[in-house]
């Protein structure tokens, strides 16, 4: 893989934008000083009007990290600034400038649509009016239904709505769009983007790679509590190999090919050779592939199946969920 590959440092925010949100080595232990240590040393920052996900495999501590920048509890290490200040400690100056969308909303079963977004609405210093806010996540033609008899989807879409009811500066967005179907997750990305476009500054956790791949300005993949990869979708890509696939014509063996510009070994996780279909990894995929075709076209070799491409997302998510120790060495911010 790229050993000398290196990825934007996670905790600084992108040049030319102010920080919003900045964590410095921060640290959550669950029971106690001998308790279970779930966030072990995070650093990120996001800047003004940009998206930054974390991703990580179940219990990597996504959630974990997102309360303590929502100012829920206090961390056991390091340092959270939001606008400046101690989310925990200057709760009053921070929480009116943010929108918090946790996992699961809480909001009482019995009150309606309407009564929600209204109870809620006289908590906040300066509320949009509760029909847009409705309107904004497709819920208005359900303002009289209790929300017990809201769908799953509908319930999260009531959460996202409360979330952005105060007109933050700043959202956190806990697994936004788990449970909605494909059609509302496109609106809710719409939603996202236009609350972007608008300078509004939001920090989410999701399990779904494409929702980060559409959205996320910058991201961090989370392993057992620490971020193993970050940056952009690009540069968190670009740390892992390409890959080519073929399938070997019979009476061709492997021997037979030529040594590919940039050969790498399969990262952990990834799709292994199987029958005579062979996969080959390189950081170096167009001199990889011209040497292949250079090989292949005068014998009259035909690759059935050619398939050369970048790595993925999910490819590098799968090398982080793979890592033994939680920690790599190429893409490690
Ligand atoms: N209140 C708690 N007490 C003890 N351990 C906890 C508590 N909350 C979370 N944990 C543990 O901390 C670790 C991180 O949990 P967290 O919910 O932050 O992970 P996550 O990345 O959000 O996971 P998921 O993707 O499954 O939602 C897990 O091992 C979890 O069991």
């Amino acid at each position: 893989m790229n050993q000398t590959m290196t990825v934007p440092d996670p905790a600084l925010a992108p040049p030319g934008r102010e920080t919003v949100v900045q964590v410095t080595d921060l640290r959550r232990r669950y029971g106690g000083s001998d308790g279970f240590e779930a966030v072990r040393g995070v650093s990120f920052s996001v800047g003004r009007g940009e998206l930054f996900a974390l991703l990580g495999t179940n219990g990597a501590g996504k959630t974990s990290t997102l309360e303590l920048v929502e100012g829920l509890a206090p961390p056991s290490g390091g340092t959270i600034r939001v606008f400046g200040r101690d989310p925990y400690r200057e709760r009053a100056a921070v929480r009116p400038r943010t929108g918090v969308m946790l996992q699961e909303g809480g909001f009482p079963a019995d009150l309606t649509v309407a009564e929600t977004a209204r109870m809620w609405a006289g908590t906040l210093p300066r509320a949009n009016p509760v029909d847009r806010a409705l309107e904004l996540v497709d819920l208005r033609h359900r303002a009289r239904t209790q929300v017990k008899q809201l769908s799953g989807g509908e319930r999260r879409r009531l959460d996202l709505a409360m979330a952005i009811l105060g007109q933050p500066e700043v959202l956190f967005l806990d697994e936004p769009t788990t449970g909605l179907d494909p059609e509302s997750r496109h609106n809710t990305w719409q939603l996202v983007r236009a609350l972007l476009v608008d300078g509004i500054t939001v920090l989410l956790t999701t399990h779904y790679l494409a929702e980060a791949a559409e959205l996320a300005d910058r991201l961090a993949i989370m392993h057992r509590g620490r971020i193993v990869t970050a940056g952009t979708v690009a540069d968190v890509v670009a740390a892992h190999p390409a890959r080519i696939s073929f399938e070997l014509p019979a009476g061709t063996s492997p021997a037979d090919l030529p040594t590919l510009p940039g050969a790498q070994p399969p990262p952990s996780g990834a799709a292994p050779s199987s029958g005579s279909r062979l996969t080959l990894y390189t950081d170096a995929l167009q001199p990889a592939l011209t040497a292949l075709l250079g090989w292949a076209n005068p014998r009259g070799v035909e690759l059935g199946g050619l398939d050369a491409r970048a790595a993925s997302l999910e490819e590098a998510f799968l090398a982080v969920a793979h890592s033994d120790d939680g920690s790599m060495t190429e893409g490690t911010p």
